[in-house]
Order: structure tokens, then sequence, then C-alpha cells
């Protein structure tokens, strides 16, 4: 029988009580085992066994209101998170998540404006304040909420405000992120450019009445473009991590456009707006197994996807990074 902590075991591992028969992992340096009801924190690496520091633990169960068990486990996914994720896997991630973007522009690009599911005053939903998409948004992030969508640091809603709490069971996403990330939400002005901006850019004027499918073809669009905007906090804390001493002195002077000047790649922009104005060619193609009529357009206009990212993607991810690392000391 090792020396050890013994904690409750519903409180320290956060209701996996029915764990019956022993069970370890191994975790760096801490061995965690749960025997029966009981769950034993040592050290190792030493011959023997040593009792977990009794004050760790309380700072964590305090600090974080979780069990020991996952706290640790969390420890271990972040440590092991950031040792995979580099600038180059992060810019792969936005290479992907472009696809993601552009696809869903398309499928948003067969439908017309439909000018009265965004009209506020057009009373569509019946008791409800608001247009008929901004209705869809909201019912529909209710729904995510409780299955957990918004736990995902890559996820934020639009609506935040009195969404419900999550029904499953928590899920443990390796986050790497600063406290601070949780604060930073540019939603709204992704809202108002996707809204605004972007949408008569890409979608012919008038009605179809076919609201329920391009309301849901919005949320999807605007989802893809917040994810993408939003990881931003991580672009920012993976260069921060590899060249902090570049960066500190600027946070400790919360300068600004000194961190903008930092976090900027002109080079790696042009690439991006490169690429994707090709994408949206090659992914907006009508494929005919008869010889296409000379001519045809796409299905989404190219360079309206270049001037996307130009004018609105990256100048809110490159934002959203300048925030992250103004709060990334705190
Ligand atoms: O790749 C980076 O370094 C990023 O910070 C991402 C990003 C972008 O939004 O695509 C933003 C700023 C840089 O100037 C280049 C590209």
């Amino acid at each position: 029988m090792m020396d050890g902590l013994t904690l409750d075991l519903d409180q320290a591992t956060n209701g996996w009580g029915n764990v019956c028969h022993c069970w370890t992992i191994l975790i760096t340096r801490l061995e965690i085992q749960v025997k029966s009801t009981n769950l034993y924190a040592t050290q190792t690496g030493y011959g023997s066994s040593h009792p977990f520091p009794v004050p760790v633990i309380c700072s964590l169960t305090e600090a974080k209101n979780r069990s020991l068990l996952s706290d640790v486990y969390r420890r271990k996914m972040v440590k092991e998170a950031s040792e995979t994720m580099t600038l180059e896997t992060v810019r792969n991630s936005l290479n992907e998540q472009e696809n993601t973007i552009i696809y869903s522009l398309i499928d948003r690009a067969n439908y017309p404006l439909n000018p009265k599911m965004y009209d506020e005053s057009a009373s569509l939903i019946p008791g409800f304040d608001g247009s008929l998409v901004k209705f869809m948004v909201m019912e529909t992030e209710a729904v995510h909420a409780k299955c957990g969508r918004y736990e995902n640091p890559e996820e934020l809603p639009f609506f935040p405000g009195n969404l419900p709490s999550s029904l499953v069971p928590s899920q443990e996403y390796p986050n790497i992120l600063h406290l601070t990330a949780s604060s930073i939400n540019m939603n709204e002005s992704i809202w108002d450019f996707y809204f605004q901006k972007l949408l008569p850019l890409i979608s012919a004027p008038g009605e179809d009445g076919n609201y329920a499918k391009c309301a849901a073809s919005d949320l999807n669009c605007l989802q893809a473009l917040s994810r993408r905007i939003h990881y931003g906090k991580f672009v920012a804390e993976i260069k921060f991590i590899e060249t902090p001493r570049d960066y500190e002195p600027e946070i400790r002077s919360q300068n600004s456009s000194s961190l903008m000047k930092l976090l900027t790649f002109e080079d790696v922009e042009e690439t991006v707006k490169r690429r994707v104005e090709k994408k949206a060619a090659v992914y907006g193609q009508r494929v005919s197994l008869v010889e296409a009529e000379p001519g045809q357009k796409p299905k989404i206009d190219p360079a309206v996807i270049s001037r996307l990212y130009d004018e609105w993607v990256m100048p809110l991810t490159k934002k959203v990074e300048v925030e992250y690392l103004l709060g990334r000391l705190d």
C-alpha cells in the first residue's frame, strides 16, 4: 500500500465514480491511482512513494473547482498540445479552414439575397423581436450550447447572453490558451461585415422565400468565419511561446501598434490571398460531363474571396491576436 493522500472519489474524479478496480495513469511526474472508492496521488521518480504535496491539491481544487484527476490530466493534454502546435501547424489549420469557409459561401451563393430574412421589423417569427436569421442563430446556438459546443475554446457564440448550460459530460479540450482568451469575442464585427458587406457581393438580388435553408447556410458561413478569426488566439499564443522576448516588452507597455507590427507577415498574407482566390476558382467550378460552355463563370467570384480575406478576415484575425497578447501577461 503506497503512502498517499486519500480523497473522496466523486469529488476527485468529477463523477468518474464508477471506477471500481485498480486503475493507474502515469502523468509525467505524477502517478494517480484509483482504488475502490479512493484516489491516491504520489510523486514518481523516487525509489519509494512520496505524498503528493497538499498545497498543490488545495490550490487546484480551490482555483478551478475541478477534480485533481481531470486537472492533472488536462495539464498533460495541454503540455502535449503545446508541444505539437507550432506556427506551421496553426497555419496549416488556417489553410484547412479556408476550405470550409469557401464551400459555405459557395452554398450561400445558391440562394438570392432574401433581404426580408434580415429585416428586424418584418415580424416573420410571431412573438420574436428580431429578424428571422437572428432567430435561427439564437435558437441553434441554444441547442448547440446544451450539447457542449461552447466548451470548446475554438467555438464562440454570436449571442452569448442567456445561453443554456451544457447538458453533456464535460469534455477535456487541450486548451493551451491563456485565460485572457475567454474575454475576446469579435462576433459582433463578424456579423456586421458578413451581412452588410459580404452577402451583397456573393448573392444575387431577390427573394426565393427559402428562408430556413438560406438562414442555416448563413449560420454555417458565420461559424466558419468566426472559428477562423478567433483562431488568431492560438496563432498569437504560439508566436508568444516561440519568441517571448520579442513580445514581452510591448505587452508590458501595452503597445498595440508595435504588437501589430511584430505579428504581421506581409508575405504570408499575400500567399493567403492568392491561395483563397485560386481555391474559390477551383471549388466554384461548374462540373459537367459534356464540354463546358466557354466563358462559364464560377459559382462565386474568386476576387471577392480574396477581398474578404484582405479587408475583413485577416485584419480581424490580427485584431484578435493583438487583444490576446495585450492580456497574455495578466
Ligand atoms: O500566419 C500568421 O502569422 C498569422 O498571424 C495569420 C495571418 C492571417 O490572418 O492569415 C495574420 C497575420 C499575418 O500577417 C499573416 C497571416
